[in-house]
């Protein structure tokens, strides 16, 4: 409707950045592993997609599990929640490895926000242990093992999402 505010992106509402870089988040994956090697052993490692690919990754090398599935969910579209939609569930063979409740699986994801997706798949494996590099306060309940917190109005940019790009000078209006 005419005169109406334009709807905010989740992006635009938290206000503040964090940006990771590659190198950055390589040594948070490796610090939260540090800490899951004391919870483990795990048989599995569940990468939430695609965001808790890469952690998954890392964490899985470290750990030397070998046996990675994915559980494929679709929210924000850019930077807007919609409603979840679970396109790929979890395997028959990673359920079987749980013991039907995830039991000694590892679910990982980059981070934690309102923790709708982190509900999501706890429910699907209720006695899994749920890690994510980075934790937003809604969310920071539902997750076992994370590595650093950011305040609810901060948006992290992820390396894979992000490239590098001229910044003006602050002398010339830059924020
Ligand atoms: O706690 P929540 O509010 O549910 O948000 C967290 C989820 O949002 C992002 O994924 P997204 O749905 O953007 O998909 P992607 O991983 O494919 O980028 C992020 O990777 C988490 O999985
Ligand atoms: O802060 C965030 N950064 C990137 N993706 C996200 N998805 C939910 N919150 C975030
Ligand atoms: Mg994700």
């Amino acid at each position: 409707m005419a005169g109406e505010a334009p709807e905010l992106s989740a992006q635009e509402r938290a206000g503040k950045a964090f940006p990771v870089s590659w190198d950055q988040f390589h040594r948070d994956c490796r610090a939260l592993t540090w800490r899951l090697n004391e919870v483990g052993p795990f048989h599995a490692v569940i990468a939430i997609t695609r965001g808790g690919l890469v952690p998954a990754a890392i964490v899985a090398r470290e750990l030397g599990v070998r046996v990675i599935d994915t559980v494929c969910i679709a929210s924000y579209d850019h930077n807007k929640q919609g409603d979840l939609q679970v396109l790929k569930g979890i395997s028959e063979a990673a359920m079987k490895l749980g013991g039907g409740t995830g039991k000694g699986l590892l679910i990982v994801d980059d981070l934690v926000d309102t923790g709708k997706t982190g509900k999501l798949v706890r429910e699907m494996l209720p006695d899994a242990h749920f890690a994510t590099v980075y934790a937003k306060p809604m969310g920071r309940p539902l997750v076992d093992t994370f590595i650093t917190e950011v305040s609810q109005d901060t948006w992290i940019f992820f390396p894979w999402d992000t490239a590098l790009s001229y910044h003006p000078p602050l002398r010339d209006g830059a924020a």
